[in-house]
């Protein structure tokens, strides 16, 4: 498949796909930071979660490349509310990279968890956010039984906007798709064989039924990353960056530098004070 083919929206404001050779280049770059990450912990191989999204599946591909087969073990981890067409193309993933797999219902972990703090299961955000962390937790179980280390599946577009769950989906030991827009994303994914319905996948937290993160952030992905790349990471202006982008709002251009702002915490180590001068 042409890594062009089908994978901007019809309406996207900023067209930052790569050539052919710069696929190519990608391609190898991040393998190799992913072999070197590897060797450089003295490890055996990695782990990471499969949900059937575009990012996990990639993060998978690549490591393939990087490790050979026998040096990833995936772990699929179900709880009530993901979708079961997701947690079978996440086996179908694993199967097609002939890797070992172990498919963990969470459900009963989380459980635990909301009974423990009853009223604090009344609210979708933070049970949604024990299920991102109970997988964590079996990443680094695995990961430190094994001698592995845990990848990430974190692209540039999530780690700006903050749109991961501190120390959830965001604690892992490296992240090699971070500096990668996820338009980017999808088109390595395409790239390197992922087959085109995983790389059409409605991008979910799989943290409630029916989220999705599109409608959650208020702005396409698309879009976030045409606002990332011109004016975050570019040198636009906020009003330079509307004029520049056909369609896109100066609101939109402002929920962005919100969430950009508002999730600086999630992108540093926990702060202490000075220590006094006694
Ligand atoms: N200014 C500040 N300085 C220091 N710490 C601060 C803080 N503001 C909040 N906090 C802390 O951070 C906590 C809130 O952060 P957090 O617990 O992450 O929770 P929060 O950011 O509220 O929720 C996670 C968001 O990420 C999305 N998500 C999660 C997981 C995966 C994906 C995906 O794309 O697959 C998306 C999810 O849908 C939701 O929108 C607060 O409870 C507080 O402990
Ligand atoms: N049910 C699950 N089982 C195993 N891992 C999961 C599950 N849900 C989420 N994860 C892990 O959390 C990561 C973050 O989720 P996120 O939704 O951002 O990525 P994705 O599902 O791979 O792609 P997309 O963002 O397009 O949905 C996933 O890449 C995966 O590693
Ligand atoms: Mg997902």
């Amino acid at each position: 498949m042409s890594s062009h083919a089908n994978i901007l929206s019809d309406d996207a404001p900023l067209d930052l796909r790569l050539s052919e050779s710069e696929l190519d280049r990608t391609h190898d770059h991040l393998v190799s930071f992913i072999r070197e990450t590897v060797d450089a912990a003295g490890a055996e191989g990695a782990t990471l979660g499969l949900s059937g999204g575009i990012d996990s599946t990639t993060t998978a591909y690549l490591a393939v490349d990087a490790l050979g087969a026998d040096g990833l073990h995936g772990l699929v981890m179900p709880s009530e509310v993901n979708d079961p067409e997701n947690m079978s193309d996440a086996e179908r993933v694993a199967e097609d990279l002939g890797i070992e797999y172990d498919v963990i219902e969470i459900q009963p972990i989380a459980e635990q968890f909301f009974d423990a703090v009853p009223e604090a299961a009344d609210s979708q955000l933070a049970t949604g956010n024990v299920y991102v962390r109970t997988r964590a937790v079996l990443n680094y179980f695995v990961a430190n039984a094994e001698n592995r280390v845990v990848l990430g599946t974190g692209n540039r577009a999530e780690a700006m906007t903050g749109y991961f769950t501190k120390y959830g989906d965001q604690a892992v030991d490296c992240n090699p798709i971070g500096g990668l827009y996820k338009q980017q994303v999808r088109q390595l994914a395409a790239h390197i064989g992922v087959p085109h319905d995983l790389v059409m996948q409605t991008p979910t937290a799989g943290m409630w039924e029916g989220q999705t993160d599109e409608s959650e952030m208020g702005v396409g992905y698309d879009r976030v990353d045409a606002i990332l790349a011109l004016h975050i990471d570019g040198p636009l202006s906020t009003a330079a960056t509307v004029r520049a982008l056909d369609g896109v709002s100066r609101e939109e251009v402002e929920r962005i530098e919100e969430l950009v702002a508002g999730s600086q915490h999630k992108r540093s180590m926990p702060p202490a004070p000075e220590p006094l001068d006694l």
